[in-house]
């Protein structure tokens, strides 16, 4: 039992893997956990899938049955040493055949001579075989033909029966083969006698077989083929035997022969693969005595193998996409991610389909909708997060064209923000189409509305940024013209001076509205967007106005516009040329017209008079516009006048001192009388040679220091001359005092005592 032994002709062991057997269920009933292994790694079958059969012998103890496995298969079955006549093939093993992908089970012979009366494990082996084998050959010398209460009719009895409570749903669809080898056959009765003979057995002993409700009239054929041949004596007739099996191996190998044994429809449907699986789940089947129901059996062997099929598969699959995860996550764009996704996961389809598809096929089609699913839903992470990656990308690029096309000049934006949305949504939908997968349902409507989102938000703020733009340009125009024509008017006030600006400002205002919404029209700005532009504008507009009118009537601009008009009146005659009073001018009345004409601006300039012209200025909390009417409040306008009257006083004083000025000659008749009064001290000046030299030389030297503008070094320098002899002068006196003397005792007296006491 140690499974390598030689059969009996010493036949050498053959190529190890092909040739070692497995007790697959040993003589305590257990099932091997090997088996997988085996298929694998010694018969090199587990990747055949349905390319294999299975070959199961029954038939009597010791009736050469392992003999024949062995030389017909070229397997090494333990056989029985021909003295012993002892049960040798306990359990049921397995081989693979020689050079062939068929693989064979030896099962324990019947009888039960071992095993007492105990025929439980010759139904339970009954049951194994039929479940898993294609061809099942039946053993049994020639002589047992037409033994009907022999051994071998109450295992095919046996068989039957468990064939009807397997198959009986697979009517006609899936059969057994029964092969019938007769061994000794002598030849006396023709083989043709001895099917016949067994054939009628069979009939009969189907018929006794009691039948399960509704197929109480099935023929024996709907379930089984039958095939007889016949083996001359092994011992007796050893070249006979041996080609006769070499014969019958051609039924197994040759696809060609005409009784080719391995007909499609015996197939059992369990791919090489889960082989294991399945014949150990129907080993539990038949321990636990529960019902043994193929079709359910192959679907759990089927959820079981595609489920392993596909974890091996899927983490495959895994590992190729895990380098996807870092560089979007990174925020970065793969490139090719579509195909590079498509293809593995399509890789890993294919591996599970090489596999599963075997496998009954509702679970394998459940089965891969679950991995395709799974793969999918891992995908789909990467198909978001590109997605992702591809908006803000598409954001990006459009805010970077938009804002390069507004830099330069001469640029329609509406156009400029059409092109560049065409561009990035292109980008966008052309690189998400790609990377959606098949047999998925993805899509990106969602991401698209966010870009599209994305791309309104950044077009809403350049144009609002270009409208304040534009609007800017406008208003600096607008501000130059406003400045010209104000300072223009307010230089010849009067009083149509404000109906003039008015109307010019609307005229003005008028235009740049109009080029506002001409504008406009290229931004696309709706209508209410429009109109408060406009308002804006026009808001703006008129505080630009007062803002220069301020600027011109600031206080002392303003006095200044009143001393100019004063001036005007008062200083410059009607020909403009500046006025001399004259003694007999009346001042006062002109002094007091002039004022009044200039304090009469202080008024007219008061209040800005729209002449009822429709400004349609809007007011608001910035901006009160009947209040913005008013320049000078009443307090300023008082301000004003007080400043400019008492500025004005001056003028008036001037005028009049100019006119004493004038007036303030010496008259004639005083030059007279100096003449006259004066003409003596004048005959003896020029009379007397002396006087005269004196009066010449005293007058050049004054002629001179008047020339020269001296009189201020010369009075200093008298000064200077006086004081010292004054200082002189007392030395003279303090001396002549302290030689005594009449009259410096006097002076002495006079002066005080304090002489006295120092003397
Ligand atoms: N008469 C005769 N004897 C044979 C033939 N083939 C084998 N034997 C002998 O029959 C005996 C039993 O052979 P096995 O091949 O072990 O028989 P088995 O049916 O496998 O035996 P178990 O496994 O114990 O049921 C051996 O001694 C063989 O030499 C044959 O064709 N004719």
């Amino acid at each position: 039992m140690n499974g390598v032994a030689n059969d009996s002709n010493g036949q050498a062991n053959g190529v190890k893997n092909t040739l070692t057997q497995l007790q697959i269920i040993d003589e305590n009933q257990h099932f091997t956990q090997e088996l997988a292994q085996y298929m694998k790694d010694e018969w090199n079958l587990a990747d055949s899938g349905f390319n294999y059969n299975l070959v199961a012998v029954f038939g009597s103890q010791s009736t050469g049955k392992s003999t024949l496995l062995n030389r017909l298969f070229g397997t090494n079955f333990d056989v029985m040493s021909e003295t012993a006549r002892r049960q040798t093939t306990k359990g049921i093993w397995m081989s693979r055949g020689k050079d062939m992908n068929v693989l064979i089970m030896d099962v324990e012979g019947t009888d039960g001579r071992e095993r007492g009366e105990d025929q439980d494990f010759e139904r339970k082996s009954a049951l194994f075989s039929m479940a898993t084998s294609n061809v099942i050959i039946v053993n049994l010398w020639e002589h047992q033909v037409g033994l009907y209460q022999g051994a071998n009719m109450g295992l095919l009895k046996t068989v039957f029966e468990v064939n009807l409570q397997l198959f009986q749903a697979a009517r006609g669809k899936e059969k057994t083969l029964l092969l019938f080898v007769i061994r000794d056959h002598v030849g006396a009765t023709p083989l043709a006698n001895l099917a016949n003979t067994l054939t009628a057995d069979l009939e009969r002993i189907w018929q006794s077989v009691s039948k399960p409700e509704g197929l109480e009239n099935c023929s024996i054929g709907d379930y089984f083929d039958f095939m007889f041949t016949a083996l001359p004596h092994k011992l007796l007739l050893p070249d006979k035997f041996e080609e006769e099996v070499a014969k019958l191996r051609e039924r197994f190998v040759n696809t060609n022969h005409k009784d080719f044994v391995f007909k499609p429809n015996y197939s059992k449907r369990v791919p090489a693969d889960g082989l294991h699986v399945y014949a150990e789940g129907i080993w539990d089947q038949i321990m636990s005595n529960k019902d043994l129901d193929l079709p359910t059996q192959q679907e759990l062997l089927a959820q079981y193998r595609c489920d392993e099929i596909a974890t091996v598969a899927f983490d495959a699959f895994l590992g190729k996409i895990k380098g996807f995860r870092q560089p979007i996550e990174a925020g970065k764009i793969i490139e090719g991610l579509g195909p590079q996704m498509e293809e593995i996961r399509n890789t890993t389809i294919k591996q599970f389909d090489k596999d599963a598809s075997r496998y009954h096929s509702d679970v394998y089609k459940r089965k891969r909708s679950e991995i395709l699913n799974k793969a999918n839903s891992q995908l789909h992470v990467f198909y978001l997060g590109q997605l992702k990656n591809l908006t803000k990308k598409a954001i990006t690029t459009f805010n970077a064209r938009i804002q390069e096309k507004l830099k330069g000049e001469g640029y329609d934006f509406a156009e400029v923000v059409l092109n560049a949305r065409n561009e990035v949504e292109d980008f966008f939908k052309k690189n998400a189409e790609s990377i959606v997968l098949t047999e998925t349902d993805w899509t990106f409507d969602e991401e698209i509305t966010q870009l599209r989102e994305g791309i309104d938000e950044i077009a809403a703020k350049s144009r609002v940024e270009e409208t304040k733009k534009m609007i800017n340009g406008l208003e600096k125009a607008f501000q130059a013209q406003v400045n010209e024509f104000v300072t223009l008017y307010f230089k010849s006030p009067g009083s149509d001076m404000w109906a003039k600006i008015v109307k010019k400002f609307k005229e003005v205002l008028d235009k740049t509205e109009q080029q506002l919404l001409k504008k406009a029209k290229s931004f696309n700005s709706s209508e209410e967007e429009n109109a408060k532009s406009v308002e804006n504008l026009r808001k703006r507009s008129w505080q630009q106005l007062r803002k220069k009118i301020d600027d011109e009537l600031a206080d002392n601009m303003f006095l200044l516009k009143l001393r100019e008009r004063f001036e005007e009146k008062f200083r410059y005659d009607n020909e403009g040329l500046p006025k001399v009073w004259k003694p007999e001018d009346d001042i006062d009345a002109h002094f007091r017209k002039a004022r009044d004409d200039a304090l009469k601006l202080i008024p007219l300039f008061a209040t800005i008079q729209t002449d009822d012209i429709e400004l349609n200025i809007p007011s608001d909390e910035e901006l009160d516009f009947n209040e913005s009417l008013t320049i000078l409040s009443e307090t300023r306008q008082h301000d004003l006048t007080v400043r400019f009257k008492r500025e004005s006083d001056a003028f008036y004083l001037e005028a009049k001192r100019s006119v004493v000025a004038t007036t303030a000659r010496v008259p004639y008749w005083v030059l007279l009388l100096l003449v006259v009064l004066g003409w003596n001290e004048f005959m003896s000046i020029i009379t007397s040679p002396i006087y005269l030299v004196l009066f010449s030389f005293f007058g050049v030297i004054g002629y001179i220091i008047w020339l020269l503008n001296l009189f201020g070094p010369v009075e200093s320098f008298c000064r200077m001359i006086g004081s010292e002899i004054l200082k002189i002068g007392s030395e003279k006196v303090r001396s002549g005092l302290q030689q005594g003397g009449p009259t410096g005792e006097k002076l002495s007296q006079y002066l005080g005592g304090e002489s006295k006491k120092e003397q």
